[in-house]
């Protein structure tokens, strides 16, 4: 996450390629001038990036996230997924973009309980007419790495909270995505489960090189992001960047919420 450029970003030689450019970016709820939710927000994501966004309860954040995941459209302003302007390309064809690109967490998992959780990963490749040899074998492999192999065969409702959205998180990688959105994949977790999640975001984060962008309200969830954005009456109100330690994040996590005024937190 970076601020505006018209260029890509090196470290070091390595060119660090933009998978997200939002470019003075607001929306309008109740049609124009209503309400303004976000308000002329710019920024840039980078390819490989694992990026908190956090603030107060009505900051925007969700509204950003629905921006970015072209859920919906901004009012005024511009953004390019992966190079390209979903406001500009054909219904049909933003529909097999938004499939082949874009995975989804939501905090409430979405599985659907009369399917295994094999039969809820495999949905998405189902639909699209691949192989179901393609499929299992991907299956195998993302459930490895998410620590589900044995609840492939379970039924959601004989999971715990972390496992289902394990599962949940298997089912947005199955496409290949190059981005995850997640908003608050940790909200309904209790601390222990949390960690587990986290960490699996992270693994898959580091293991595939998916772009992660996670709408969260903890700060501990937060301090496994490289960047977190700061939301504050739907601008950008501050940054901070990971320098590797989880702990130090934290704590400057803390002071930033302490400095932007934390009334409204309800969970920190
Ligand atoms: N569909 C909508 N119609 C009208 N107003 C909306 C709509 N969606 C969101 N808003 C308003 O826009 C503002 C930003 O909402 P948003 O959901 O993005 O905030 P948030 O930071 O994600 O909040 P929370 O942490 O409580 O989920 C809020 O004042 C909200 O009431």
């Amino acid at each position: 996450m970076e601020t505006r450029s018209n260029s890509n970003s090196y470290i070091g030689d390595v060119a660090m390629r933009k998978i997200i450019e939002v470019s003075n970016v607001s929306k309008e709820y109740g049609g124009t001038g209503a309400f303004r939710a976000l308000k002329d927000v710019s920024l840039d994501i980078m390819e490989g990036e694992f990026v908190g966004i956090m603030g107060p309860s009505g900051s925007g954040k969700t509204t950003l996230l629905h921006m970015m995941s072209t859920i919906d459209a901004a009012t005024s302003g511009k953004l390019l997924v992966d190079g390209h302007d979903i406001a500009r390309i054909k219904e049909k064809e933003a529909a097999r973009f938004r499939r082949d690109t874009i995975g989804f967490v939501f905090q409430a998992f979405n599985l659907l309980d009369n399917m295994t959780v094999r039969d809820n990963i495999a949905l998405p490749l189902s639909l699209n007419n691949v192989k179901a040899a393609v499929i299992l074998s991907k299956i195998e492999e993302l459930a490895g790495i998410l620590g589900i192999i044995e609840q492939l065969d379970k039924y959601p409702y004989e999971l715990s909270g972390g496992q289902k959205q394990r599962a949940a998180i298997c089912r947005a990688l199955i496409a290949s995505p190059k981005v995850i959105f997640a908003d608050e994949p940790t909200g309904a977790l209790d601390s222990k489960s949390s960690s587990e999640v986290l960490e699996c975001l992270k693994s898959i984060n580091h293991k595939l090189g998916t772009t992660i962008i996670m709408v969260t309200h903890d700060a501990t969830a937060a301090s496994y992001c490289d960047r977190i954005l700061f939301l504050k009456d739907g601008s950008i109100h501050g940054r901070l960047d990971s320098d590797g330690n989880k702990m130090e994040l934290f704590k400057r996590i803390l002071n930033m919420l302490a400095v932007m005024g934390g009334s409204n937190y309800e969970r920190l």
